[in-house]
């Protein structure tokens, strides 16, 4: 018998659907449950539950119980990080349908899993706290024509009742290379001051918002530039994330 993500359901058996059933976004087949039927939503669910590093967000490899691997030496200045689901199949079609395909619409599936991650696993934020998208570089901006981050981060920042401050962070002019293209010491490197905080954080709670998060270099110059600005506790809550490979970038 087919997978049940793929199977097709006889006429006979679909009489009486209720009308409000819709395909869902990921498998194409009908959903009682919004965007993402019942088991795309396991399916996304299903990697870690819960056995995630409580920083970075990284599905936790065998073995890495007491350090995670990728920031277990400190390299990720922020305090939590709460991930929608991890950057692989099927989450990653979400991810590519939003970024690449430039299907807008998907970023009310992204933000909704987000936030519910987030009340899962995500710390108490004071009601003063901003939601602030990691900027996109000019190039990406103008080539997609939006940018991804700040799009999910004004839906986050709705269903949370916190405020969206879109425009509170200069990016310097840098090297016009997408991260994605780069290896872990030099995301670091052309990642080291990219930010600036345009107005003082005030001891506020913040909470950075981004698409993907694979080595956490872009998130960790963001968080500095923030605790430089003077924010209480930094978080970041993201779509998706990279998981951990052996091989060292
Ligand atoms: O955790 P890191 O290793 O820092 O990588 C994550 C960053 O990489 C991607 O941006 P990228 O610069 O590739 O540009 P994009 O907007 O074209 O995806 C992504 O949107 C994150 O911002």
């Amino acid at each position: 018998m087919a997978h049940p993500l793929f199977r097709r359901e006889s006429p006979k058996r679909l009489v009486g659907i209720p009308l409000l059933a819709r395909p869902c976004v990921l498998c194409g087949l009908r959903s009682l449950t919004g965007a993402l039927c019942a088991l795309c939503r396991y399916a996304l669910d299903t990697p870690a539950k819960g056995l995630r590093c409580s920083r970075c967000a990284l599905a936790l490899p065998p073995l890495a119980l007491l350090a995670c691997p990728d920031c277990g030496a400190g390299q990720l200045s922020v305090q939590a990080t709460v991930t929608g689901f991890d950057y692989e199949h099927p989450g990653d079609m979400l991810i590519h349908a939003f970024k690449i395909s430039r299907r807008l619409e998907m970023a009310a599936v992204l933000a909704e899993l987000m936030v519910q991650q987030w009340r899962r696993h995500g710390p108490p934020l004071d009601q003063n706290a901003w939601v602030i998208p990691v900027p996109s570089q000019g190039s990406a901006l103008h080539r997609r024509g939006f940018n991804p981050a700040a799009v999910l981060a004004k839906r986050v920042a709705r269903s949370l009742g916190l405020s969206a401050r879109l425009h509170v962070v200069a990016s310097r002019p840098r090297q016009e290379q997408a991260q994605k293209s780069l290896g872990r010491q030099a995301r670091r490197q052309a990642m080291r001051g990219a930010f600036s905080v345009l107005e003082p954080l005030g001891g506020r709670d913040v909470l950075l918002v981004d698409d993907v998060l694979t080595t956490g270099a872009t998130l960790d110059a963001l968080a500095r530039g923030c605790q430089r600005a003077g924010a209480h506790s930094v978080y970041a809550l993201v779509a998706a994330r990279a998981p951990w490979k052996l091989k060292v970038f």
